[in-house]
């Protein structure tokens, strides 16, 4: 029977889908954009990622990504650094702004970080991962989580004993994202790795990576001994995937977003920045931006007059009023959107992996 839900420590997840963080997109207003989409049925909702590191002590206010609102839960804050005793610290005082649980992260790995020894750095030296761990769980009442990548490189794949390393330390559940550090996002995730990792796990397993359709999330679930699936770019791709998936899971038949509603969330969610206060015009237009230029590789056929319009806009009402002219342009054209033909979310051209191309 396919899986819906799952429970970590005291948390109930439900439906079993997670917003992976993602640093500079899943902040409160993409988050709500996600969560209004999808009629408030996502599993988890994460903060993008938290630095520990630095000379002075962890302050809440140089982290204005903390603001997460009751609708949100359950939320966890994701943390990153290098020493145990500093995440340790910043855990604690994050602790008392109430998320539902502290997540480490073992994974990131853009050169200032894992170069430090911090996020998927990690992964080579496990015993400071392992201190990390225990002295995250030991300044925390709420449960402790860790997101991770399987290995390095392609030959330091260390991921089951990450898993064991978890497990000892207290951790209530372990997010795997299928790639190597030396791979960053290049290549495809190894499924087949998380699953295996899932099923000797005596603690929940979230599997991620490339997840970018209902389809894919499905058999994900049903294939694998996972307890969801972790979205990150594909809610970019197409945002009203949770939506999609939780459709799926409750029985519902498909329904198709059309080119007019694509072309409608510009809007709604420049209001939820400005509601927030997040950007300024200027900062809500870049992220208008990066949302259109994910959104325009779903439309087909091709839509890149539109994309250089969207992308040329120099101010949030011009990119309104392209994408009101391109709805009405899709509509007579028949262009649809169908971001579920998208496999590889670099947008390049790739089906086989490949190492060390970005990071060396
Ligand atoms: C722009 C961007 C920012 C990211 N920031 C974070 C982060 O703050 N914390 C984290 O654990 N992973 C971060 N990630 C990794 C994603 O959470 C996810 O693990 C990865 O993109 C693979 O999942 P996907 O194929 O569904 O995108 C980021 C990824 C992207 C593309």
């Amino acid at each position: 029977m396919l899986k819906t839900e799952f429970q970590f420590a005291n948390i109930r997840v439900s439906p079993c889908t997670v917003l992976s963080p993602m640093a500079g997109v899943t902040d409160a207003p993409f988050r709500r954009l996600c969560r209004v989409l999808a009629g408030n049925r996502m599993g988890l909702l994460v903060s993008e990622f938290v630095s520990t590191d630095g000379t002075s002590p962890f302050v809440l206010k140089n982290h204005k990504q903390l603001k997460f609102y009751p609708e949100e839960r359950p939320f966890g804050i994701q943390i990153f650094g290098r020493s145990p005793e500093r995440m340790a610290y910043a855990a604690q005082v994050l602790e008392t702004l109430k998320p539902d649980y502290i997540e480490v992260n073992a994974g990131c790995p853009v050169p200032k970080v894992a170069g430090k020894g911090g996020g998927a750095g990690l992964l080579k030296d496990l015993p400071r991962l392992q201190k990390i761990l225990a002295e995250v769980k030991k300044s925390i009442a709420i449960p402790m989580t860790l997101k991770c990548r399987i290995g390095w490189d392609e030959n330091s794949i260390n991921v089951m004993e990450t898993l064991k390393i978890a497990e000892g330390e207290g951790a209530d559940m372990l997010t795997v994202h299928g790639r190597t550090r030396v791979q960053g996002y290049n290549g495809f995730a190894n499924w087949d790795l998380i699953g295996q990792v899932a099923a000797a796990a005596k603690i929940p397993v979230v599997g991620n990576g490339d997840v970018s359709s209902v389809q894919f999330a499905l058999d994900c679930l049903e294939k694998y001994a996972i307890c969801g699936v972790s979205i990150g770019r594909g809610a970019m791709h197409n945002p009203w995937l949770f939506g999609e998936i939780a459709d799926a899971l409750e029985g519902k038949l498909p329904r198709k977003i059309s080119a007019k509603e694509v072309c409608e969330i510009f809007k709604i969610y420049y209001g939820f920045m400005m509601d927030e206060n997040t950007s300024t015009p200027f900062g809500a237009l870049g992220r208008l931006k990066q949302l259109a230029a994910r959104l325009c590789k779903g439309f087909e056929p091709d839509s890149s007059e539109f994309r250089q319009r969207v992308l040329t806009s120099q101010s949030p009402e011009e990119l309104f009023e392209n994408a009101g002219r391109f709805s009405e342009f899709a509509q007579s054209n028949g262009i649809t959107f169908t971001p579920e033909r998208l496999v590889n979310l670099n947008g390049r051209k790739e089906d086989t992996v490949s190492f060390e191309r970005q990071f060396k």
